[in-house]
C-alpha cells in the first residue's frame, strides 16, 4: 500500500517541505511506499485523514515568532479521530521573490498571514507603503507573480526555484532563528504500520486539550495545579474561544512526561475540566538538512 501524506499546498510550501521529510524518513523502512498529496488549506489536509482519503497530514503548529496556527488547533479540535505521531521543527528562512528589478517597483506583496507576520519588521523597513494580501500558502502566492511585475511575493527559496522566480531579498525574517514545528498526523486507530516508524523514538511530548466545567474563579488554575503538584512542565499552554460564548475558552497544553505520569495527570485532571481532548504522544525531531 502507498501511504499518502496531506500537506498544505501546491508543491512548495512549507508544509511540504516537512512532509518531505517525513516521506524520505518513513521510505527507509523496507516494502512501504508513500506520496505526497497537497491540498488548498491546512483544515482539508486534516479532514483528508479524518475520512480516509489520506493516512497521514503534515501540519504547522506554531511559529517561534508567531505562535499558534490556529486553523491546526481548532480543526483538531473538530475531528475527534486524529492523533499525533511525531513533531517535525523546521528552521524557516523567508525571500522576497519577484520579477521585479528591484524593491523600488513592488506595489503588492503576497503570502501566508503566518509569513507576513514572521517579516512585518523587514517590510516595515524596506516596503513600507505597499499593499499586504493574505493567501492560502507561501507557494500559492508565486502564482501570477510572471504576469504581474509590481508584485512579490514571501516564500522559501526552494519554491522560487521550483517555480524558475526570481529572488530579490534573501532571509528577511525579523528573527534569524525563525522556526516552526510541524505535526505528523494520523487517524488513531489505523496505520500501524505507520505508527510503529514513528513510535521507534519514545514519545517526550503529550499534547492535550480542554474546556473547563464552568467560567469561574480558579477553574483554571485548579487544573493546572494537577500538572504542578505532579512536578510535571508545561511546554505550551495557548486559549482558542470555544465558539460557544463570548470569553469561554479551550487549553491547548504541551505537556513534558513520561507516559506514567501522563496518565496519573490526565486521570486527576478530568476531575477539573468538562472535555479532554488527548492528540498523541509523540517525540520530536529537528529537521536541519534542507
Ligand atoms: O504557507 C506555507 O508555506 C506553509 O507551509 C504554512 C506556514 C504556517 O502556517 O505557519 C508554515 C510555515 C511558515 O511558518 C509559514 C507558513
Amino acid at each position: 500500500m502507498t501511504i499518502l501524506i496531506a500537506h498544505l499546498g501546491p508543491p512548495g510550501t512549507y508544509a511540504e517541505q516537512a512532509a518531505f521529510f517525513y516521506l524520505n524518513w518513513l521510505k527507509k523502512t523496507p516494502g512501504v511506499e508513500a506520496s505526497l498529496c497537497p491540498y488548498p488549506t491546512i483544515a482539508q489536509s486534516l479532514q483528508a485523514v479524518a475520512t480516509n482519503q489520506a493516512q497521514l497530514a503534515v501540519v504547522p503548529v506554531e511559529n517561534s515568532i508567531e505562535g499558534s496556527v490556529s486553523m491546526t488547533m481548532d480543526t483538531l479540535w473538530q475531528l475527534e479521530t486524529l492523533q499525533i505521531q511525531l513533531a517535525l521543527v523546521l528552521p524557516i528562512s523567508h525571500t522576497l521573490i519577484s520579477c521585479a528589478d528591484s524593491l523600488e517597483r513592488i506595489q503588492t506583496v503576497y503570502s501566508h498571514p503566518q509569513a507576513l507576520a514572521q517579516c512585518q519588521g523587514w517590510l516595515g523597513q524596506f516596503l513600507p507603503n505597499v499593499n499586504l494580501i493574505p493567501s492560502n500558502s507561501t507557494a500559492e502566492a508565486l502564482q501570477g507573480l510572471k504576469q504581474e511585475i509590481t508584485t512579490a511575493a514571501i516564500a522559501s527559496s526552494r519554491a522560487a526555484q521550483l517555480y524558475n522566480l526570481p529572488i530579490l531579498a534573501t532571509g528577511i525574517n525579523d528573527y534569524p532563528d525563525n522556526c516552526t514545528r510541524f505535526w505528523v498526523i494520523s487517524h488513531s486507530q489505523k496505520d500501524a504500520g505507520v505508527q510503529i516508524s514513528s513510535r521507534a523514538i519514545a514519545p517526550t511530548h503529550t499534547s492535550i486539550a480542554f474546556s473547563l466545567p464552568a467560567n469561574l474563579p480558579g477553574a483554571l488554575a485548579k487544573a493546572l495545579q494537577v500538572f504542578a503538584h505532579l512536578g510535571i512542565n508545561l511546554s505550551r499552554i495557548e486559549s482558542r474561544p470555544t465558539k460557544r460564548s463570548l470569553g469561554e475558552y479551550l487549553f491547548f497544553i504541551d505537556i513534558e512526561a513520561s507516559a506514567t505520569q501522563v496518565q496519573t495527570a490526565l486521570s486527576e485532571l478530568r476531575n477539573y475540566t468538562e472535555i479532554i481532548k488527548v492528540f498523541g504522544s509523540y517525540s520530536v525531531t529537528l529537521i536541519d538538512n534542507f
